[in-house]
């Protein structure tokens, strides 16, 4: 497993002769402190960190080999490593600064989001109001918009996914069942990815994501595309707005039931301008579902500066 990150520093050696070597220096396990576990997955567990060289704090993933291998994960381990490999420069994604390992494990050196999930953060206000909505949609929208580029489909968005920094900043994380588009070079030798279509051609074509945010043609014709980003977009902002996801029902098969039927309902009080967006993007027809671009015009983003502004302006107080 090729450990990914430059070396982090140089250590300088000076033999009795005076003769001077360097030797790349790459960190590891012991140049960090663990601090509290802030997640865990089926083989994987991520724990706070602090360079103890700097006082950097850091999130820490640590992917028990064993476990990788034994529940066939080696795919999905790698799958997350090249995304991030990928996403390296926008604000709305965590970042992977560098990797390393042991006998026994994988160590991703991630960014640390102090603000924890963006779900927990609506649970305790039981919904946002509109700025809110507005603000943390077109942050989410804006870094679709970076993934897509960059031709990766995160295949399952949803509020627990989203993180907050120390300025409570949206960061996506989890890439692990993310799709890689096929990278290609354009004439002038730079990256490009093949174009993603919402035909059947270039599509993913193993199910992943959860219940409530899931796409239709994912569940009907086991593909996903970039569309199925942004049909779980549109789940994301009505929750954001309504304090529930459109689709929920007592088993995930139900669930999917009221998703295929399209079968949910706006609450009383749901903003016009947002119900709009929300039905222009819970289109059963991935192709005529509303695209990046239009949704980033919609009105309901009226207001909203794009771009690095997005990223530099106070996060609205929750209210
Ligand atoms: N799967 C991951 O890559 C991952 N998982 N977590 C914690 C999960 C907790 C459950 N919901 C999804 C995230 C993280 C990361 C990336 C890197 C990362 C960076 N900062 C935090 N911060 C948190 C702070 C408080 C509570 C939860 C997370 N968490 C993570």
């Amino acid at each position: 497993w090729q450990d990914r990150g430059a070396a982090v520093g140089v250590r300088r050696e000076v033999a009795p002769d005076g003769t001077v070597t360097t030797r790349p220096v790459k960190k590891g396990v012991k140049d960090f402190n663990f601090g509290q576990t802030l997640g865990e997955g089926s083989y994987s567990t991520v724990l706070a960190a602090t360079d103890r060289s700097n006082g950097r704090e850091y999130a820490i993933k640590v992917l028990d080999k064993r476990h990788i291998i034994k529940e066939k994960k080696v795919k999905y381990v790698n799958i997350e490593k090249d995304t991030l490999n990928r996403l390296t420069d926008h604000p709305g994604v965590v970042r992977l600064y560098y990797t390393f390992q042991d006998e026994r494990s994988l160590y991703f050196v991630l960014d640390l989001c102090q603000g924890g999930e963006l779900l927990g953060v609506l649970k305790r206000m039981s919904t946002f109001d509109e700025e809110c909505t507005r603000f943390y949609g077109a942050q989410i929208l804006d870094t679709i918009e970076y993934m897509h580029s960059r031709g990766v489909i995160h295949r399952d968005l949803k509020p627990e996914n989203l993180l907050l920094d120390g300025n409570r900043h949206i960061k996506v994380t989890d890439f692990g069942t993310a799709k890689l588009l096929p990278e290609r070079r354009n004439s002038e030798g730079r990256a490009d990815f093949e174009p993603d279509s919402t035909s059947t051609e270039n599509r993913a074509s193993s199910f992943v994501g959860t219940a409530e945010y899931v796409s239709p043609e994912l569940l009907t014709d086991k593909n996903a595309c970039k569309a199925s980003d942004m049909w779980a977009f549109g789940c994301i902002v009505y929750q954001l707005l309504a304090g529930r996801p459109p689709f929920k029902a007592v088993n995930d098969y139900q669930t999917f039931q009221k998703i295929v039927g399209l079968d949910y309902e706006f609450p009383r009080g749901f903003p016009e301008v947002a119900r709009d967006l929300v039905e222009r993007l819970l289109v059963l027809d991935p192709q005529r579902r509303l695209s990046l671009e239009h949704a980033k015009n919609h009105p309901f983003f009226t207001g909203i500066q794009w771009g690095r502004g997005l990223w530099e302006q106070k996060a609205p107080r929750l209210k």
